[in-house]
């Protein structure tokens, strides 16, 4: 039986449980259910605070964990990446009042307010400064410049809403660029990563990985489909090349082919206008709810 974790709340929780419905799992009803059995899968969900996922895993009690990247580093636990699962994408940024020019050196000396301490120590370690105070809190960390707790903050910014509202500016690199993995124990023995088919459970975790990639796939994909005269087949395959090669089908009329690849989402209108413009007919564009690739 496999044992996986996913998020009880917060940010990733959401989209981890609908991604997972998708791949076919039974996912918890109740927003309470700290666990929910999966017995035609043979799949254990826990559902844990999205800080303590990496713990689990990199302790190998569960087998496979969903998180976020930035919470994995943080944790310290021994874990690796298996698959990035395209939601919960967020930047992690230090902030200080806006009015100023702030480099990452002007922290000397200052008192840093975050959520991830470890992160935080070891890229001003790396900057070279090496007195600053780092304050850990638990959220809202934005607010604690104004309450007087700290100079400058370190944290998540997604859409950038909350640095704005507390006049507060970004500034340094990111310190880390974050979306929602999958994750397994790093030296596991039997990883994902280094599939073998003897072991049973690397074979079940390797099941739940692939049914994952296809719904990540299949939401960054959509299918194409359209007819297109027979003389401009060659111009038509360059602008829809699909992953390997688009499938062609003949139609009744013998000047025209029906034409199907998968275009990747975001591109999905900028092709189309392309078909239109050669003479393409007949664009259709259907959204992929899973795939195997
Ligand atoms: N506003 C956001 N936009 C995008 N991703 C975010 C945002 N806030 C958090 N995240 C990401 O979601 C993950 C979990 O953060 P989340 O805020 O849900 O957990 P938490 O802070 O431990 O819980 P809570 O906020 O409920 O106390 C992290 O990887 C983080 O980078
Ligand atoms: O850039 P934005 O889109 O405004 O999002 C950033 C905010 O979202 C997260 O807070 P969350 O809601 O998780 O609360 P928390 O600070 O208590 O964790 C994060 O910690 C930032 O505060
Ligand atoms: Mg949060």
């Amino acid at each position: 039986m496999l044992r996986v974790a996913v998020p009880n709340k917060g940010t990733l929780a959401g989209a981890a449980s609908e991604m997972l419905t998708e791949a076919g799992y039974r996912q918890r009803h109740e927003q309470r259910d700290l666990t929910v059995l999966d017995p035609v899968n043979e799949v254990e969900f826990f559902f844990l605070r999205p800080k303590d996922i990496a713990i689990y895993v990199g302790s190998g009690e569960l087998d496979l964990g969903i998180t976020g990247r930035d919470l994995a580093l943080e944790s310290g636990a021994p874990v690796a990446e298996t698959l990035s699962l395209g939601f919960g994408f967020s930047t992690f940024r230090y902030a200080a009042p806006a009015g100023r020019e702030w480099k990452v050196g002007d922290l000397e000396g200052k008192r840093i307010a975050t959520a991830y301490p470890r992160l935080v120590r070891t890229d001003l370690a790396r900057h070279g400064v090496t007195a600053a105070e780092v304050i850990r809190l638990d959220g809202a960390v934005e607010i604690s410049i104004q309450l007087g707790v700290a100079d400058a903050v370190a944290d998540v910014v997604g859409s950038g809403r909350t640095l704005r509202q507390h006049g507060l500016v970004a500034f340094g690199d990111e310190i880390c660029r974050s979306e929602g993995v999958l994750i397994e124990r790093a030296d596991s023995p039997a990883a994902v990563s280094t599939l073998d088919p003897a072991s049973g459970s690397a074979a079940e975790k390797a099941q739940l990985a692939g049914r994952l990639q296809g719904v990540v796939f299949a939401q960054q994909y959509m299918m194409l489909d359209y007819n297109c005269p027979q003389d401009l087949l060659d111009a038509a395959v360059e602008i829809t090349p699909g992953l390997d090669s688009p499938t062609m089908s003949p139609l009744a009329d013998p000047q025209w082919v029906a034409v199907r690849a998968m275009v990747a989402r975001k591109e999905a209108n900028l092709v189309m206008d392309r078909l239109i413009a050669l003479g393409a007919k007949a664009i259709l564009v259907s959204d992929i709810r899973s795939c195997r690739l």
